[in-house]
């Protein structure tokens, strides 16, 4: 089964993902890790991600080997990733990569999480399962916040909510593969729901999507 989980920067989609991965025996892929990955690599050869051309070559000689080890959750990455996501030719050469994945689960799982932006609307249109988790801004900028002070980062709660608005904003404005929910996605906000209770409500959706009903697990 592929399960598809979107929402916006920092609304809770990788804590959910890896959690439904364990309970239902899935395989996860974080597609943010290959726009990260793609402007890592550009920031880290000192060229400018807005640069199509140069965006595009890197795209398409994009492997996960290349940004082993990189500290691609930095402010500056989250921004260079955001802007790379933009341009139409990035975003050809990094679908294969995601729909093979979608397509070929490793050996010995039961199906596939992807979370990203586009994974119910592009990338994994008959996903058996589509969630779109969000937040309010506010919140998710308190909890990237809490996140980059845990990595000694010295930027500020108003900065990284500024940030968090910037990137909604291009992440849903883009004319490619915007960010937004697919018409048959379950929404979740989780402003007020603590990591147990968003996936509590997840599994129950899935379940039900499987036609198990399933005790609702309170913890994993
Ligand atoms: N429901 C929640 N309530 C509070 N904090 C959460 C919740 N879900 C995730 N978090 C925390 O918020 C931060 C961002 O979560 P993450 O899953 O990485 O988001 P995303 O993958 O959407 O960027 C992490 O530090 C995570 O522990
Ligand atoms: N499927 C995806 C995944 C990420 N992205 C882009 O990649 C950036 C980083 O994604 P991410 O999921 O790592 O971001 P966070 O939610 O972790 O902050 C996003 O702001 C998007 O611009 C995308 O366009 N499509």
């Amino acid at each position: 089964m592929v399960i598809a989980v979107d929402g916006p920067a920092a609304s809770g989609k990788g804590t959910l993902s890896r959690r439904l991965c364990t309970y239902y025996g899935l395989s996860y892929l974080d597609t943010g890790i290959l726009y990260r990955g793609v402007g890592w690599i550009l920031l880290s050869q000192n060229l400018d991600p807005r640069h199509e051309e140069d965006a595009a070559r890197v795209a398409r000689a994009f492997s996960l080997d290349q940004i082993d080890g990189a500290d691609i959750r930095t402010p500056d990455v989250s921004r260079a990733s955001s802007i790379v996501a933009a341009q139409p030719e990035v975003r050809a050469a990094l679908l294969e990569f995601q729909r093979d994945f979608a397509a070929h689960p490793p050996k010995g799982s039961n199906g596939v999480v992807l979370d990203g932006r586009d994974i119910g609307t592009v990338v994994c249109p008959d996903a058996l399962v589509k969630l779109y988790i969000s937040a309010s801004p506010e919140e998710r900028a308190k909890r990237r916040w809490l996140e980059l002070e845990k990595r000694d980062n010295a930027m500020g709660l108003d900065a990284v909510l500024e940030d968090i608005r910037r990137r909604d904003a291009r992440d849903s404005g883009r004319a490619t593969a915007p960010m937004r929910p697919a018409t048959d996605a379950h929404f979740i906000d989780t402003t007020t729901l603590d990591a147990d209770a968003v996936f509590a409500r997840a599994c129950r959706h899935i379940d039900q999507a499987l036609g198990v009903s399933g005790a609702v697990p309170a913890s994993n």
